[in-house]
């Protein structure tokens, strides 16, 4: 029987390409599976009568992850119990060290301060998959990484609560002013004062964004007697006795607090500049924990030094530092000493999500998202491929062979895609597209390896590839 190694020595260039994309290139185990004596990683694992056990392509040891930014060990554990090789690091990397980590790696786990922009990804030559372990994806260039080929997968909702809780305890901390009060204890001033300090009860709070921070925020802050208001680009269900309003400015002009809950988009830039400022009531107070793009820095440092707003909670900014340590000050930006020197203001280092509960979970669902996505190829979750799953294979199911084909999405594909899967015995195939990228994956039984490699090379040959796996 031909080896695997046979095969990559006898490849054509753009073959070689390919394979390298789906894992044979700079791997020194098999590229794709050997059918008549399976890889070391699952062979013999199993007693024939058990409940199926789904198949593992390739040596599952050759797949390097790299996880920056302190990824729960949670995560980090499932990545390794598939004997992936895992290198996981507490920070971000400066962009020349992370270009040359990203050059050899098939994965990367990320969270918010690692930007994945397109002079990053170009280099990423072996890259499959990103995986976001927190709900922005607004540090990644999905465009670009969808047009290569490259999956990113978040985490959509697994730390809402904790952000919500985190919002709902900087409304009262403002309202009483206690981060100031502490912050005069600390430096031996003791100050009781009530004057500008407030219940919460009967006040209104007016959520930005009702999405799934934003609407878990409505739900604890009503419980708690507060009147909720939100506004979104989209009508939204509202939760218990909320009320969307039609327009932002309507939402300032009636709110005593307002809460940004909105993603990092073009549109969502600057929304709370000096105009908005204006609307605001006076003495009202604002939080933000969604993106520090949203906020216009100085023109909140003016308004608070006015007294139009009493106070502000920034969880987010739009510069942040790499790692922990003395970092915010005005070496990273202009304001940051003007901030630090406001009253009722309070500062945290982007920590709304950041809970043992929260980042375990995402760490699990991350992790489980990649697993599925490297060794099955399926995409459910995907923020930038057309989401497609196909049942997985199993031990009972040999001499089958699953393949993916990631293409542009353009007229005439499908049947030449077919012409070529045609010849053999397609079980199941299922495609979807999702703007201009298409994600195809078809399971085929009875098929011999030069069988494989000779359907790889044809899909590889189609002007549409953009890239080509073959599983098991
Ligand atoms: N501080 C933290 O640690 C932390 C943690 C989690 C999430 N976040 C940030 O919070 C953001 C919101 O999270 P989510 O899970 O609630 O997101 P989500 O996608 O569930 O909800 C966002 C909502 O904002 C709305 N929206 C979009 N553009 C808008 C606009 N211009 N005006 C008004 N509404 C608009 C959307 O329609 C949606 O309902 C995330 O994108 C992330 O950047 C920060
Ligand atoms: O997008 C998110 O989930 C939050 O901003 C949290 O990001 P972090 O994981 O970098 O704390």
């Amino acid at each position: 029987m031909t080896s695997a190694q046979d095969i990559q020595t006898n490849l054509s260039a753009s073959f070689q390409k390919a394979v390298s994309n789906s894992w044979g290139q700079n791997l020194s185990g098999s590229p794709i599976a050997n059918f008549s004596s399976p890889p070391s990683s699952w062979a013999g694992a199993i007693p024939r009568r058990s409940a199926p056990k789904v198949l593992k392509p390739f040596n599952t040891q050759d797949i390097k992850i790299l996880l920056l930014e302190n990824v729960n060990v949670g995560g980090q554990e499932i990545l390794r119990n598939q004997g992936y090789q895992v290198e996981a690091l507490k920070t971000s990397l400066p962009e020349d060290q992370l270009i040359e980590k990203i050059r050899d790696i098939h994965v990367i786990g990320i969270r918010s301060k690692t930007k994945l922009t397109e002079r990053v990804l170009s280099e990423a030559k072996n890259l499959l998959v990103v995986g976001c372990f927190c709900i922005g994806t607004n540090q990644v260039d999905l465009e670009y990484a969808a047009r290569h080929g490259i999956s990113v997968f978040n985490s959509p909702f697994a730390n809402s609560r904790s952000v919500a809780e985190l919002v709902i305890a900087e409304i009262i901390l403002l309202a009483r002013q206690i981060g100031d009060r502490s912050n005069e204890m600390h430096r031996s001033t003791w100050n009781k004062v009530s004057a500008k300090c407030w219940e919460i009860r009967g006040k209104t709070l007016g959520i930005v964004g009702y999405g799934h921070i934003g609407s878990q925020l409505s739900v604890l802050a009503e419980a708690m007697g507060m009147n909720v208001i939100y506004y979104d680009v989209v009508t939204l269900m509202a939760l218990g006795t909320a009320r969307q309003v039609p327009t932002l400015e309507k939402l300032l002009e009636e709110s005593d607090f307002v809460t940004l809950h909105v993603p990092d988009l073009p549109e969502t830039r600057n929304l709370i500049s000096t105009t908005q400022f204006e609307h605001m009531k006076n003495g009202s107070y604002l939080i933000n924990a969604s993106r520090g793009s949203v906020v216009d820095i100085p023109a909140l440092i003016k308004a608070s030094r006015s007294g139009k707003i009493a106070g502000a909670a920034l969880d987010v900014f739009p510069q942040e530092p790499a790692a922990n340590g003395d970092y915010f000050n005005s070496n990273l930006n202009t304001w940051g000493d003007d901030l630090r020197s406001l009253n009722n203001i309070i500062l945290t280092p982007h920590i709304g999500g950041s809970t043992e509960e929260a980042q375990r979970a995402i760490g699990i669902e991350v992790a489980d998202a990649l697993v599925r996505y490297i060794n099955q190829g399926i995409t459910l979750g995907s923020v930038n491929l057309p989401e497609v799953q196909l049942r997985s294979l199993t031990l009972d199911e040999p001499e089958h062979a699953r393949v993916i084909y990631i293409h542009r999405n353009v007229p005439g594909v499908l049947r030449k895609v077919n012409e070529i899967l045609g010849d053999h015995n397609v079980d199941k195939q299922i495609s979807d597209s999702r703007g201009d990228i298409a994600y195809l994956m078809a399971d085929i039984s009875n098929v011999r390896y030069e069988q494989i490699k000779d359907i790889q090379e044809r899909l590889e040959a189609l002007s549409s590839r953009i890239l080509t796996r073959v599983l098991y």
